[in-house]
């Protein structure tokens, strides 16, 4: 029977790292197929393609790099042969390229996006499981139309719900509601469904999005900070529900008044926000301002969505929609 061929796209993370010895730290110096050769039998089950994108640590990825990602898995999605496409990262930032790929690339075949949180100088490197399980993800027809995934720790999961929660476990990403299925003897095994998927069909990205986070007794200094800067959008990690302090009400109200879009999402780790509360700050308040109350998103993901929104239009009530419209968690 002829093996899916599967296109793994190599950008460096700790999957790629060693430790350098001058150094004494772990940076990226494996190509793709030095990473691959440590993933044995690998070939008994899907043709590979090796793409060396670049080799950077999460925290080197850019908006560009990721517009470059996204035309090249497209393009390569495309292809009869290609049976799924394959993203190592750094887990840094995985969840938001995850996501943001989630959100531009619109295609039933599989996306999985996949590191490590051991280098390869460290005892029990996952690299080599993790991709492996990667490649089941990626060959396996339940995988089909279920957007970008992201494999780590034999599980899978959903790129809009994940999130890093942890600096050093090998279980670091999880979803409020469970993983979208795991890995178990080479097959997907999947528990449950996608609720909702949301596409914003764009190429341009609006850069000047900042992100801020409310803390006990916050001022409106760094809102104000953002708007003279010329940021065309806020999104606010507010308190709980979506609460804010006094003083930074008074930031918010400055932001809506030079048109600058503010979206109100919740510090939390977890949860949605709502116009719950009526005192002062309270999001009832901000939602009648004309802030976005942000649904269930977590913030560096919100502002990729408003960054991808704001890049396809400036009409209020569309980017509105984009964060409010029926899901349970975009
Ligand atoms: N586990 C990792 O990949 C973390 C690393 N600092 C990175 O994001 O590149």
């Amino acid at each position: 029977m002829k093996k899916p061929k599967v296109c793994i796209i190599f950008t460096g993370g700790t999957i790629s790292m060693t430790v350098d010895e001058n150094i004494g730290a772990a940076i990226p110096t494996l190509s793709g197929e030095q990473i691959l050769s440590m993933v044995s039998n690998i070939d008994k089950l899907a043709d590979i393609e090796v793409v060396n994108l670049c080799e950077i640590p999460g925290p080197h990825m850019t908006i560009s790099k990721l517009l470059e990602l996204k035309a090249l898995i497209k393009k390569t999605l495309d292809r009869d042969d290609i049976t799924g496409v394959i993203v190592t990262h750094g887990t840094d930032t995985l969840e938001e390229t995850a996501y943001f790929l989630d959100l531009t690339i619109n295609h039933t075949k599989p996306v999985v996006v996949v590191g490590a949180m051991r280098n390869s100088s460290e005892l029990g490197y996952d690299g080599s499981s993790n991709l492996a399980a990667a490649v089941c993800t990626a060959i396996s027809p339940k995988a089909v139309g279920k957007g970008v995934l992201v494999v780590l720790n034999n599980e899978v999961n959903i790129a809009a719900e994940v999130t890093k929660t942890n600096t050093l476990s090998l279980n670091t990403f999880q979803s409020p509601y469970g993983p979208l299925g795991i890995i178990d003897t080479n097959d997907l095994i999947v528990y449950r469904d996608i609720a909702y998927r949301q596409h914003i069909d764009t190429d341009k990205v609006e850069h000047r999005v900042d992100l801020i986070k409310a803390v006990l007794d916050m001022d409106d200094r760094f809102i104000r900070l953002a708007v003279d800067a010329g940021a065309k959008g806020i999104v606010v990690e507010a308190m709980g529900r979506g609460n804010l302090p006094l003083k930074m009400l008074e930031g918010v109200k400055y932001a809506l008044s030079k048109g600058v879009v503010v979206v109100i999402v919740s510090r939390c780790s977890s949860g949605r926000v709502f116009e719950s509360y009526g005192y002062e700050g309270g999001g009832k308040e901000l939602s009648d301002l004309g802030a976005i109350m942000g649904g269930e998103m977590r913030g560096p993901k919100a502002r990729l969505k408003l960054m991808l929104g704001l890049g396809k239009t400036t009409n209020i009530d569309e980017i509105r929609k984009l964060f409010t419209e029926e899901s349970y968690i975009l």
